[in-house]
């Protein structure tokens, strides 16, 4: 029997609670994820947030990960415009393993050497799948970590966005720049200075049409009010915004380029089994099996809801990042109105119809058991 555990421990070392952990449960760490293409003002925003927020002490994670051929990096803490410099051994060039093993664990040794700090910034490379690095925080917040994620900001370059989201990439690849508009939580339009006002608007119809969810600022040298892009909590409901009332208004949107990105949203009453749902969700993420009217699988980004799951007074959050995905029961109790799921997706190749109609097909089955 000891054994056995002992054999579990080995394979799930994150399982294990870290000794002399500085923080107690409830003090996560959150970590925003700032991403968006090359040269878009990435940079340029984290120093904006080192110097604003004087009394936050806060790590920047400044490496260009991924890029396979740079062995070590640097993690910076800055506080107080004083900036400390912990140096990241990095055995490959893939973020997912060496983050992990490496990366996580040197937040955890800094802490410990400089005391616990309050907030992460991680800058990704200008070609980044962002999805990649959320779905590593997240997971582990899941396994109790003293990290969260704490949403996923896009900087977005106003002159030169529609041109990397009108670039034409080999069949089956997704445009890095509409990739990384379609996963945040909130966009940055930065560099307003350099285009007009027609420009503008059609740069923001156009972020619109990809994600039909994200919060849309714009701005110059990335000067942005702060309490919008921190803190935001897109990934648990502790941000006091009613996810059922955002979700009401988005709008499925039409694409404005060619093959791009778009979101569906749609809403369907009655309750559902959870294990009926997981069948619902894992076709549609893992086994890519709902095709569009012309054959071709529909790939979900993102993905966000509520829903209502039979025998559960609460709402249930359902968040879905590539093929990641959780259901989370919210505080939220349903009240006397019949309850309604709300979906919200945001892919490639998604047909409303279609979807819905399979997802009627998921309540309908439960509905039978009933
Ligand atoms: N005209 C103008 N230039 C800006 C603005 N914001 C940033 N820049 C400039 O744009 C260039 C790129 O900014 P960075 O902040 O380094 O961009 P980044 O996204 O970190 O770039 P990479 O890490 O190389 O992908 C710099 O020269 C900035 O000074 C702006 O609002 N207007
Ligand atoms: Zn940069």
């Amino acid at each position: 029997m000891d054994e056995v555990l002992m054999d579990e421990d080995d394979d799930c070392p994150e399982l294990v609670p870290i000794a002399g952990n500085p923080l107690s449960p409830g003090e996560q760490i959150p970590v925003t994820i700032i991403t968006g293409y090359l040269g878009a003002g990435k940079t340029t925003l984290l120093n904006y947030i080192l110097t604003e927020q004087h009394n936050k002490r806060i790590a920047v994670i400044l490496n260009e990960f991924g890029e396979g051929s740079a062995l070590e990096k640097s993690l910076a803490v800055s506080q107080a415009g004083e900036l400390y410099e912990e140096w990241l051994e990095l055995r490959n060039g893939c973020l997912c393993c060496s983050v992990k093993d490496n990366g996580l664990k040197a937040i955890e040794n800094l802490m410990q050497k400089k005391g616990k700090f309050d907030y992460i910034l991680l800058e990704t490379t200008g070609l980044a799948d962002p999805g990649a690095v959320a779905s590593m925080f997240w997971v582990d917040a899941e396994l109790g970590s003293d990290i969260y994620l704490d949403g996923i900001v896009t900087v977005i370059d106003a002159k030169y966005a529609m041109q990397h989201l009108t670039e034409e990439k080999p069949e089956g690849l997704v445009n890095e720049a509409a990739r990384q508009i379609a996963l945040a939580d909130l966009t940055i339009i930065n560099k307003t200075d350099l285009v007009n006002g027609e420009e503008l608007n059609h740069l923001r119809d156009t972020v619109r049409s990809i994600n039909g969810l994200v919060k849309i600022l714009e701005c110059q040298k990335s000067r942005v009010d702060l309490s919008q892009v921190l803190d935001l909590h897109s990934f648990d409901n502790k941000d006091g915004v009613n996810l059922v009332e955002k979700l009401q208004l988005v709008k499925t949107t039409r694409p404005h380029l060619d093959k791009s990105i778009l979101t569906v949203t749609f809403e369907v009453s009655g309750s559902l089994s959870e294990d009926v749902l997981n069948v619902f969700i894992q076709d549609l993420l893992w086994e890519k099996a709902f095709k569009n009217q012309a054959g071709l699988p529909m790939i979900v980004i993102r993905l966000k809801g509520i829903v209502s799951i039979a025998g559960k007074a609460k709402q249930v959050m359902l968040q879905g990042v590539h093929e990641l995905y959780e259901l989370d029961e919210t505080p939220q109790v349903w009240g006397e109105e019949p309850r309604v799921n709300r979906l919200v997706f945001i892919g490639r190749n998604l047909d409303r119809e279609i979807l819905q109609e399979q997802f009627i097909l998921t309540v309908l089955k439960v509905g039978d058991r009933n």
